[in-house]
């Protein structure tokens, strides 16, 4: 059976393999370096074509104002950029803690900018809407491309990369990490030395917000070391909460996950370098090109 066009479009999650900064931009935000990775693991959007001229969110996320709800946001945005007569409503089915640094807002918003592109028939290429999503959130653009991705500036300096795809266990260790709150701390290393992607790929590079993030909320301290307990790699994504370990099989990965200790939730997924926003899309256009 064909799939409905508007329903159960991913928006998948994002892992920073590596998060490096390397200086601070007059307007007060961070220069980074990093690597993202998506995860085969996500949120996943339905939407419902308007004829009338609104956009709107047919769920509610805690401590989220609708209007500031960063799906409408982002479906106001292309409306706006495009001229598109039509609205919409949006149900995003949330699967990925909010503010646990695996960028589910960031990715919701990307998916409905790629998804509505294609439903709405508005024509814009990847480029233009990445450039839209950057005004949206630093993370976007990474997702609206759909590769995983070699990032430097804010973020939104992307070369595409092909790291290895391993299985994840992702843990959530009970706290909410705030970004801002980070990125003011005085303790925060902001002079790292740029680094090349080989240096990544020899190991040389971790997470320069872990120190802060493990004083500041001991819990993630603990999950990083109970994962290092399970005899894998283990690291902080983005600015935290959630941390991750590395592991060779799905099966290994399943069997930590079983252990997890009472008061924090983990998943196992595995890596993927093509995002299935993308792989979604390129379904829904086969689908079109057959039938014209
Ligand atoms: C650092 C990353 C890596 O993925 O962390 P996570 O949010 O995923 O954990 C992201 O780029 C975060 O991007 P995003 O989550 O969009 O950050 P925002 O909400 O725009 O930023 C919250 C606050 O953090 C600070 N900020 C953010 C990004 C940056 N490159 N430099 C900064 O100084 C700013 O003070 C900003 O007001
Ligand atoms: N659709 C959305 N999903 C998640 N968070 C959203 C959304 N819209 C706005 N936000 C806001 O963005 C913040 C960051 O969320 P998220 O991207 O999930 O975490 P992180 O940036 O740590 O990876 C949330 O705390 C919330 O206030």
């Amino acid at each position: 059976m064909q799939q409905d066009p508007c329903m159960g479009w991913p928006a998948p999650a994002k892992l920073n393999l590596f998060l490096h900064i390397t200086g601070r931009r007059p307007d007060g935000y961070h220069e980074l370096q990093s690597v993202f990775q998506f995860l085969s693991h996500g949120d996943t959007l339905d939407f419902r074509l308007l004829d009338e001229d609104r956009v709107c969110a047919e769920h509610a996320l805690d401590g989220v104002d609708h209007d500031d709800d960063l799906t409408v946001r982002a479906a106001r945005a292309l409306k706006a950029a495009t001229g598109h007569p039509g609205g919409v409503a949006i149900r995003v089915h949330k699967r990925l803690p909010m503010g646990g640094g695996l960028g589910g807002g960031s990715s919701d918003a990307a998916t409905v900018l790629v998804a509505l592109n294609a439903l709405w028939e508005t024509g814009l290429d990847d480029d233009a809407l990445a450039d839209m999503g950057l005004t949206l959130g630093a993370d976007v653009p990474v997702f609206v491309r759909g590769h995983a991705a070699w990032a430097e500036g804010v973020g939104e300096r992307l070369a595409p990369v092909s790291p290895p795809e391993p299985w994840y266990l992702v843990v959530h260790p009970g706290v909410m990490v705030p970004t801002g709150a980070i990125f003011t701390d005085p303790g925060l290393t902001r002079d790292c030395p740029p680094i090349k992607i080989a240096d990544f790929l020899a190991g040389r590079a971790g997470n320069v917000c872990e120190p802060v993030v493990c004083r500041r909320f001991p819990e993630v301290a603990k999950a990083l070391e109970w994962l290092q307990r399970q005899g894998v790699t283990a690291r902080m994504t983005g600015t935290g909460s959630c941390v991750f370990g590395i592991f060779e099989t799905e099966e290994v990965a399943r069997a930590a996950r079983d252990c997890l200790p009472g008061g924090w939730t983990g998943f196992v997924a595995r890596g993927c370098n093509q995002s299935p926003l993308h792989r979604r899309r390129a379904q829904l256009q086969a689908v079109t090109a057959s039938q014209e």
